[in-house]
C-alpha cells in the first residue's frame, strides 16, 4: 500500500535495525548495496556476502518481527551458495507490501577504510531503491571509517548497519 494511504488510515510506525560483519579475502567480488565495488579483495561468504543488503534484510525482517535473514535463508542450505543478496531483498521487501504495509526509508552505514564508499553511494542508493521499491529520496547510503581501530580499521573485513521505518496496518 502506498505511504499516504497507510498514514491516513493510522497505520503503526515499526523501526527495524541490522547490523552484519563479512571478512574481506583474495579471489572474491566485492558487492556492497547490490552493486559491485571495484576492489583488490572480496567479501566472503556462503553467499555473494552483501554485507549492506544483509543488514538491511535483517532491519526490515526485525521491524516486522519475523527473525532474521538465516531464518529465511539458512545458511546450511546449498541453495543459496554464492546466492545474489538482491533476492535475499527482494523477499524482505516483499514481505512488507503481502502484510500490506510500505518502506518509509532506509539509512544505511556501511563501515570500513578502503574502499571509499561516497563516490559510489548514489549507484547504491538507486540499486537499494529498485530493489526495495522505494523512491530514491528515502534511501540513503553513507559510510564512515573506524579511524583503523579494530577489524575494520585493519581492513580485514567490512562491517554494516542499517535502519529501516516501516508503516504498517495493526495486526488486530
Ligand atoms: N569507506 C569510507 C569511509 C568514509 N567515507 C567518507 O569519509 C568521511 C569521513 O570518514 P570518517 O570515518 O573519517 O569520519 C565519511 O563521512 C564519508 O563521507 C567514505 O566515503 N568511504
Ligand atoms: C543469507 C546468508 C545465506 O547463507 O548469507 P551468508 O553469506 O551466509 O551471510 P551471513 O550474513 O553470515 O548470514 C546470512 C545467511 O543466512
Amino acid at each position: 500500500m502506498d505511504i499516504k494511504t497507510l498514514l491516513a488510515s493510522g497505520a503503526l510506525p515499526r523501526v527495524g535495525t541490522g547490523y552484519d560483519v563479512h571478512v574481506l579475502a583474495e579471489g572474491r567480488k566485492l558487492m556492497l548495496c547490490g552493486i559491485e565495488v571495484p576492489h583488490e579483495r572480496g567479501l566472503a561468504g556462503h553467499s555473494d556476502a552483501d554485507v549492506a543488503l544483509h543488514a538491511l534484510c535483517d532491519a526490515i525482517y526485525g521491524a516486522m518481527a519475523e527473525g532474521d535473514i538465516g531464518r529465511h535463508f539458512p545458511p546450511s542450505e546449498a541453495t543459496w551458495k554464492d546466492a545474489d543478496s538482491a533476492r535475499f531483498l527482494r523477499h524482505a521487501a516483499g514481505l512488507v507490501a503481502e502484510k500490506g504495509g510500505a518502506i518509509a526509508n532506509i539509512d544505511i552505514t556501511i563501515i570500513c577504510e578502503r574502499p571509499k564508499i561516497t563516490p559510489h553511494a548514489l549507484a547504491m542508493r538507486t540499486r537499494v531503491a529498485g530493489l526495495a521499491g522505494v523512491p530514491l529520496d528515502r534511501v540513503s547510503v553513507k559510510a564512515t571509517t573506524s579511524e583503523r581501530l579494530g577489524f575494520t580499521g585493519r581492513g580485514e573485513g567490512i562491517a554494516a548497519q542499517a535502519a529501516v521505518l516501516l508503516l504498517m496496518p495493526f495486526a488486530a
